[in-house]
């Protein structure tokens, strides 16, 4: 990550300013164990460190939350109380408490409090924590073509949403600075700063560089843990499941949060952000060593999230990576098996019919579009710490399910009657068919990479460590999904042979399915 343009002296300045800022607010603290360092060598910014050995259970720092910039302590509240108004609006678009209605959500109105507070320069109260911000971003929202090209097949590109951030910020920032200028631009800030007016393109690249920054930075607010646990009796860990210290779908109050937000995370983490009434606190999981990083928790995410939300990846968050598999290979190759009965459009344009139906009357369902593949793997324990072995060790049920309404719905056609019924009465034919479809839709999703895992592996083959050039972080990202495949595949060749010599014990040649009765009642 960019974030000064490698001068070491503005940065440790700006370091420096920052920390003595932090240190002076009323109530904050910081151990005098751990410190603030330069990480850009190893392409990490900056991070926090200890500089001696810290027992297990220190507090390593306090944030007041009054430090913290979100909607509780942004003037815009008072400046544009509109903007913070009910956004569920009553049927008349009135809102229940007579205010105002905004359009605005706890992200939108972040960017703005954020924005807000950029230009105010100097003059804004967290001028020395907004300094350190970065000003350039390795997430593929800031990608050209040629390297977002290099993520190939992987869903991820869909995800990344580059026109739809650009329509947001026009619709619901834009419109909201150009509308009270007075209060974005007010003669006070010009003339202390001396700073001109932004064009419009200079507000919308400031408006990505800020929803960035939220979205690798921001903390969901509003989860207090200190009552869920007197009201559960349970941890907020370990057993209970860790929640990761940044927001958790854009839902809740969301605030940035100077000092908690420079420590860096990975899977396997040190320490933890409890959210208290009055102060937010850092403490050590366990025993952190001098010299170690002391790292935070973003939650199980896969490569391709981790890469999404903030620019980087990691060895041990491979473990969560995930592929998707389109239905719609998974049908093709299903179709295949029955074209000899079903061979008109429209036999198919039938199926498809009764199929939805039997989806959508099944507890409101709708057909899915893709499923996600996946290892189980445990979760990290109370210190933080990774156990277990990942493997693959299932499909994902929805996807049976649906394969099993869908074949209920081919079996169904021409009246129930007919070869491509006849196979489908058997219960292990259908479930040979539902393997050898998924393996064989597994097979055609791999294909759909133009490099093989193969060619990725050895393109990565001589990195040391992790990536963190833009074209290796996509080549990571791509191959941990192939290699998910590969995991796929193999486990349903296994459940396939399972079944084949099943089927062979019982009733010698038997299964085949499709359009053919199986060999037994071919010899009946
Ligand atoms: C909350 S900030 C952490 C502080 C940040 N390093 C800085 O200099 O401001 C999150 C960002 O830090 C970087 N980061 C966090 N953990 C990292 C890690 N384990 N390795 C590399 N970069 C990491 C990523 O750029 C991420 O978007």
């Amino acid at each position: 990550m960019d974030v000064d343009g490698g001068h070491d002296v503005e940065f440790s300045q700006g370091t420096q300013r920052f920390l003595d800022w932090f240190c002076a607010l009323p109530g904050a603290t910081f151990h005098k164990d751990i410190s603030i360092v330069d990480l850009r060598d190893g392409n990490a910014g900056r991070g926090i460190v200890a500089t001696a050995d810290i027992p297990a259970d220190t507090t390593l720092f306090t944030i007041p939350r009054q430090s913290i910039l979100c909607t509780a302590t942004s003037p815009l509240t008072t400046l544009l109380p509109s903007l913070f108004a009910s956004p569920n609006p009553n049927a008349d678009g009135s809102s229940n408490d007579g205010s105002e209605v905004t359009t605005q959500d706890p992200w939108t109105t972040l960017i703005l409090i954020l924005i807000y507070e950029h230009l105010r320069g100097p003059l804004s109260p967290w001028a020395p924590y907004l300094s350190i911000l970065p000003t350039a971003f390795n997430t593929p929202m800031f990608w050209g073509p040629s390297d977002l090209a290099e993520l190939q097949a992987s869903a991820l590109v869909a995800k990344i949403g580059q026109a739809d951030a650009d329509a947001m910020i026009r619709t619901n920032i834009l419109s909201v600075i150009q509308a009270r200028q007075d209060v974005f631009f007010p003669p006070t800030t010009s003339a202390y700063t001396g700073a001109a007016k932004p064009s419009d393109e200079q507000l919308l690249q400031l408006a990505h560089r800020v929803g960035s920054a939220i979205m690798a930075y921001a903390f969901d607010l509003e989860k207090d843990e200190d009552e869920e646990e007197d009201d559960s009796d349970e941890e907020d860990e370990g057993e209970d499941g860790w929640k990761e210290d940044t927001k958790t779908g854009f839902k809740g109050m969301m605030g940035m949060v100077p000092m908690a937000d420079m420590l860096n995370a990975d899977a396997e983490f040190n320490a933890h952000i409890n959210h208290g009434e009055a102060t937010l606190v850092a403490t050590s999981l366990r025993p952190i060593k001098a010299g170690d990083e002391v790292l935070n928790y973003y939650g199980p995410l896969s490569s391709g999230e981790l890469l999404r939300r903030y620019g980087y990846v990691t060895e041990k968050h491979t473990r969560y990576d995930v592929v998707e598999l389109p239905w719609v290979l998974v049908q093709e190759s299903i179709n295949k098996r029955f074209k000899v009965s079903l061979n008109k459009e429209e036999d198919w344009a039938w199926v498809n019919k009764v199929f939805k139906e039997m989806v959508e009357e099944e507890g409101d369902a709708e057909v899915e579009d893709s499923f996600v593949l996946e290892r189980a793997s445990e979760e990290p324990d109370a210190e933080g710490r990774l156990t277990g072995e990942v493997v693959f060790t299932a499909l994902p049920q929805e996807l049976e399910a649906q394969v099993k309404a869908y074949l209920k719905a081919v079996k169904k056609w021409n009246g129930g009657k007919g070869l491509a019924a006849e196979a489908l009465a058997d219960k292990d034919t259908r479930k040979e068919i539902y393997l050898d479809s998924v393996v064989s839709a597994l097979r055609d999703r791999e294909s759909q990479y133009a490099t093989t895992l193969e060619d990725d592996q050895e393109l990565l083959a001589t990195l040391d460590g992790r990536p963190s050039g833009r074209r290796e972080m996509a080549v990571w990202v791509r191959r941990g999904e192939k290699k998910l495949l590969r995991e796929g595949q193999a486990w349903v060749e296994r459940k396939l042979a399972e079944l084949k010599g099943k089927a062979d014990d019982g009733r010698r040649g038997g299964g085949g399915g499709g359009d053919g009765p199986s060999a037994k009642r071919q010899r009946n």
